[in-house]
């Protein structure tokens, strides 16, 4: 990894710059370079296996890279360890396909456990959230238009329901940066649509930086400001014949 100072002094949401990524030998790809702007939605697009999963774990090192320099909200996360990364990705807000949220839980208390990491142990175990927390629960749930669904428990929403609660639950962190990674997949067309609004107004409306991989080329030209494919992003290598089956 290259040295370099803590804090990025660029303006940019996200950047990466050659990055490379290999699981045994067999390389995901090299010298990829990416950069978002902040308030910008990027939908990350390219066949299946050509890497943009690896791409968005690498970004919060959930998968640590071989190589190069990454760069998310302003923190150098390539050089980051220990508290120093936990406090980054703790801004970073992260949505997954299966929105990974406790199905037996309300609405109120899955956002609510975006907060978590800041909260002691005993206090989550109880439910004994500060007002501050429950306020800012509310708000985020109010922000994805579930204000009148939070008490609901999160099995008895619809999965675009559901997924705006991971969202919601995103914004709680207080996050600058959202990283969806195939958050349609499990949703009908018009949930699907739903969601990538509330991306697309995230970014747009509340400056969020936002870079979400999608399947659906359509999709992607109509919602977001920039489609970018992952090959075309350095020397992507899909491990093949994943990029045969395209
Ligand atoms: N933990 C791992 N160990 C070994 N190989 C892996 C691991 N994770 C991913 N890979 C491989 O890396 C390549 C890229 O996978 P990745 O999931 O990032 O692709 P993707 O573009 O997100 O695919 P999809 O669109 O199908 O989700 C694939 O060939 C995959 O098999």
């Amino acid at each position: 990894m290259v040295a370099g100072p803590a804090v990025m002094s660029g303006d940019a949401g996200i950047e990466v710059v050659d990055l490379a990524k290999s699981f045994g030998g067999r390389p995901v790809f090299s010298g990829l370079s990416l950069r978002v702007e902040k308030g910008e939605f990027v939908a990350l697009v390219g066949p299946s296996g050509a890497g943009k999963t690896t791409l968005l774990r690498c970004l919060v090192r959930l998968v640590e890279a071989d190589d190069g320099e990454i760069w998310v909200a302003g923190n150098a996360m390539h050089r980051l360890g220990g508290r120093g990364l936990s406090d980054a990705r703790r801004h970073i807000g992260f949505i997954f396909q299966q929105f990974n949220l406790v199905r037996r839980r309300s609405a109120l208390d899955n956002v609510i456990g975006g907060r978590l990491a800041s909260m002691p142990f005993w206090r989550v175990a109880l439910s004994l959230y500060d007002v501050w927390d429950l306020r800012a629960a509310e708000r985020a749930l109010a922000r994805v238009g579930l204000r009148d669904r939070s008490l609901l428990r999160a099995d008895r929403l619809s999965g675009g329901q559901q997924q705006r609660v991971a969202i919601a639950r995103a914004l709680v962190q207080e996050s600058s940066v959202l990283l969806a990674d195939e958050p349609i997949a499990s949703l009908d067309p018009h949930a699907a649509r739903g969601v990538l609004a509330l991306l697309r107004s995230l970014a747009r409306d509340d400056g969020l930086t936002v870079l979400c991989s999608l399947h659906q080329h359509d999709l992607a030209r109509e919602y977001a400001d920039r489609v970018v494919a992952i090959e075309d992003l350095g020397s992507a290598r899909a491990p093949w014949p994943a990029r045969q089956s395209m």
